[in-house]
């Protein structure tokens, strides 16, 4: 579809308000001259629905009751803000039955969940019509197969160009197991879509993943890699017209903003369509983020993307504020309660430091349980064995840097502990993330000590905002929020004090 123009005011679909004439007397009064409209206003709607965005709403769903649209968007709290000036309001896809008609067996693999999440239902029809998006919603609630699925559709129904190394989509992810984890998602669909997948992340040798991109036609990958690939000539990316920043606050910061540019330079803006999705949008990569993109339409579930970064409400979170001198022995007394059980739970314990992640682990090692670490030191087999070890249950702890905080799904954690707070409020966001998913409870403990107490003011409005307690040890460091003090968000700055001999974190190529 074409895309529109960038200097259009936004407009925002919320639940309709009720008119005047909606009261109870006029509605009986003109329910049966509505009605008869209404089937062949329907008729007309739809069609011009499909001539305006490409994408044909299904008669079920053009058909249900507004009241019902607008109960589905005030029940789940959708804003959905678009600045193109001649948006369509597009209804949320609330049932798999609404799903736009596919030749293949696309659909499928859906069949395992009972109906699609709010973020799910509400960008799906955008995407189908083409649509820039930015989609914000909690950990855990379904983004990948948000954007995976109007990717594998729009695949199958254009006709591909079938040109060796030249990919039709791509998506960007900041970690390699993430990476790894769209793939083995979007694998599950892509058979009917008869469209070639293929992982690139670095840490691993280059022939395979060069032999596959002659003939995958989505790409999901690191950045790094993807643009060595890029330079080598071994794929061009000049035919993309889906392209995903996943984690998209992550992939816009300073750590990537220049890999990403470089990457995306040579696909065609005006084919294109670009697609973020995240749970924290912090202002700072904002005005970045609209570079990217051609009047996209902001999706948020749950509330305001102006306001602080949101947990997950399902987590119960607790902060305690200790002395740095006792984290260690209070990490243990934490994993006695859940790992002396006949059947421990799966705990994943946060560090900021990849030093400090090993000592961590060693410690925990020699208290007998079953440990497994996850940091950048690691080489890829051993962190792909390491997570596969947790996801399993062979370990039933997993030690990790932010490399894990990220997207990550694996099944059945029910605690996590931050043993050092991460540099953001939004890492923090993303870490305790990795428990809650899919509509399960949560459970996040954090240490948090003098050192952290410039982030005190941030982490007590996530706090607030998810309704939890705050407590007064907590209060006492000061509930300012303060500016962020380095322009690489959330990656490698922190004030830190000289005893602690800071590694530098790096994220993946
Ligand atoms: N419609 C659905 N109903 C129930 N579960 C779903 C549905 N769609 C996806 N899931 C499952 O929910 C889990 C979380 O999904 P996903 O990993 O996409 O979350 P996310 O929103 O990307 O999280 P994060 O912000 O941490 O990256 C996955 O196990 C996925 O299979």
């Amino acid at each position: 579809m074409a895309k529109r123009s960038h200097h259009a005011e936004p407009t925002e679909l919320r639940p309709t308000k009720k008119s005047k004439s909606d009261d109870k007397h006029s509605a009986s009064k003109d329910k049966k001259k509505r009605r008869n409209k209404k089937s062949s206003s329907d008729k007309e709607n739809a069609s011009s629905l499909i001539e305006q965005t490409g994408y044909s709403q299904v008669s079920g769903l053009t058909d249900l009751a507004q009241s019902q649209i607008d109960q589905f968007l005030e029940e789940n709290t959708i804003k959905i803000t678009d600045s193109s000036a001649d948006a369509v309001q597009l209804r949320p896809i609330i049932s798999f039955d609404y799903l736009p008609p596919c030749n293949e067996d696309l659909y499928a693999p859906l069949k395992s969940f009972p109906a699609p999440t709010p973020i799910q239902a509400a960008t799906w029809p955008l995407l189908f019509a083409g649509r820039d998006v930015i989609g914000i919603a909690e950990t855990g609630s379904g983004k990948t197969l948000g954007f995976g699925l109007p990717c594998l559709k729009k695949l199958l129904d254009s006709k591909r160009n079938k040109k060796p190394c030249h990919p039709a989509a791509v998506i960007i992810s900041p970690t390699r197991e993430l990476a790894m984890q769209i793939y083995d998602q979007l694998a599950k669909f892509a058979d009917a879509a008869k469209a070639g997948v293929v992982c690139i992340y670095g840490g691993v040798r280059k022939d395979e993943q060069r032999e596959a991109l002659k003939t995958a036609a989505i790409v999901v990958a690191t950045p790094g890699r993807l643009k060595d690939l890029q330079n080598d000539e071994s794929v061009n990316l000049g035919k993309v017209k889906y392209l995903v920043l996943d984690e998209a606050d992550r992939m816009l910061d300073k750590g990537f903003e220049q890999d990403i540019k470089d990457i995306i330079q040579p696909m065609p803006v005006s084919s294109r369509q670009t697609v973020m999705f995240t749970a924290t949008w912090p202002p700072s990569v904002r005005e970045l983020a609209a570079t990217f993109m051609s009047s996209p339409v902001t999706v948020t579930i749950g509330g305001d993307p102006s306001a602080d970064p949101r947990a997950n409400t399902r987590i119960k979170q607790e902060v305690e504020v200790v002395d740095p001198r006792d984290k260690e022995g209070r990490l243990i007394q934490l994993l006695n309660r859940s790992q002396r059980a006949q059947n421990p739970d799966k705990v994943l314990v946060f560090c900021l430091y990849k030093k400090e992640a090993m000592r961590v682990e060693r410690l925990i090692k020699t208290k007998g349980f079953r440990v497994a670490g996850i940091h950048g030191d690691l080489n890829q087999a051993d962190r792909f064995r390491n997570l596969e070890a947790f996801k399993t249950g062979s370990a039933t702890v997993l030690v990790a840097t932010d490399v894990a905080a990220r997207g990550l799904d694996i099944p059945a954690v029910k605690l996590v502990i931050n043993v050092t707070f991460p540099l953001t409020v939004e890492d923090y966001v993303h870490r305790i993330g990795r428990t809650g998913r899919a509509g399960a409870e949560g459970h996040a403990i954090t240490l948090f000590t003098e050192q952290d107490k410039g982030l005190s003011g941030g982490l007590i409005n996530v706090l607030k905002a998810a309704k939890q307690d705050v407590p007064e040890s907590l209060l006492k460091f000061g509930t300012t929020v303060k500016k962020k003090q380095h322009d690489a968000y959330g990656a490698f700055f922190k004030d830190i004090g000289t005893d602690k001999k800071a590694t530098k974190i790096t994220f993946d190529d």
